[in-house]
């Protein structure tokens, strides 16, 4: 049977988000982090992974971006974007006045300080590795609280002190799907392109350079992150996610000129926008403009026309 390698444990985002990815052949296998959710695909343990991307409060989720940047390439064929609003729980009899900590992915803490601040402000904040492991860690009695998913109450003895608790109300976090590469998703009209580039870093300009390719040939970009290399400072790599899909020109054209233009590029995944809107792109810019302007180029090379 095939499966889906999400980050975990039971109760997690991850696992909503997996279950919204509208596969119910497949079964779900839970992964302590994100990389072992990856790997898990890598390796042949499972057939896709579900992870979060990035979080419309606290931004990208630094684990995924920099495991999707090394080892073996994988690709997303989709993404699923869920409204994040939190619940507090705790063990049986516990009350808001009585938590001492309170644990949670950072990612989930960061998106509650204000309603931490305003009810439980005497307890201490402790990280957990998902806000689903923060649940384990109080009924393992390492902490009295965890923020967590909704569904964390169904699949834990814990008692639901408060829920709908978020900051921001219309919060949301985007996962991807990935795959081992293979066949690309069909495109659809309304498709994004996400990919990873390493640039020329010692150029003047080089950063403008690469996102001119984007702007010339009417590619839409939907968003733009930098990670550390790591080894040293000032060398980063730029996540681009950008409307069209692979299977259109433009968006081949662009990839092949920025494939010139940097040191790496990785491509990470066509595949369809889960708001459905279509694909933005710039006038002149379809596939029949470029097909008549590669036609026009053969005949002027084969001495036909001026
Ligand atoms: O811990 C979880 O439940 C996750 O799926 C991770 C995660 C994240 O990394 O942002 C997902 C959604 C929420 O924004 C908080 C935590």
């Amino acid at each position: 049977m095939p499966s889906i390698a999400y980050f975990g444990p039971q109760g997690t985002f991850s696992e909503q988000a997996a279950l919204a990815a509208g596969r119910p052949d497949h079964t779900l296998v839970p992964e302590a982090t994100v990389p072992e959710a990856l790997d898990a695909v890598r390796h042949g343990r499972a057939d896709l992974a579900c992870v979060p991307v990035e979080n419309s409060v606290e931004g990208a989720v630094s684990a995924t971006m920099d495991a999707l940047a090394v080892d073996e390439p994988l690709v997303a064929v989709a993404e699923v974007v869920l409204p994040v609003r939190f619940s507090l729980l705790a063990r049986p009899g516990t009350t808001l006045a009585g938590i001492r900590s309170v644990a949670s992915h950072p990612h989930a803490l960061a998106q509650v300080q204000g309603w931490l601040a305003k009810h439980v402000s005497q307890a201490a904040q402790l990280a957990a590795t998902s806000t689903a492991a923060a649940a384990v860690g109080v009924l393992d009695g390492n902490c009295d609280a965890a923020i967590t998913a909704p569904v964390a109450a169904e699949h834990y003895a814990l008692a639901v002190l408060e829920t709908g608790i978020a900051d921001v109300d219309d919060a949301v976090t985007r996962f991807l799907v990935l795959q081992r590469p293979g066949e690309l998703p069909t495109p659809t009209g309304s498709d994004r392109t996400s990919i990873v580039a390493v640039a020329a870093y010692q150029r003047t300009g080089v950063l403008a350079e690469m996102l001119t390719e984007l702007a010339l040939r009417g590619i839409n970009l939907s968003r733009i992150e930098s990670r550390p290399m790591k080894g040293r400072l000032g060398e980063y790599r730029f996540y681009l996610d950008f409307d069209g899909h692979v299977a259109e020109q433009r968006v081949a054209d662009a990839l092949a000129a920025l494939h010139r233009r940097c040191h790496e590029v990785r491509f990470l995944g066509s595949y369809p926008k889960a708001d459905g809107t279509p694909t933005l792109a710039g006038t002149d810019n379809a596939d029949a403009d470029y097909a008549a302007a590669t036609d026009w180029v053969t005949t002027v090379r084969e001495g036909r026309t001026g």
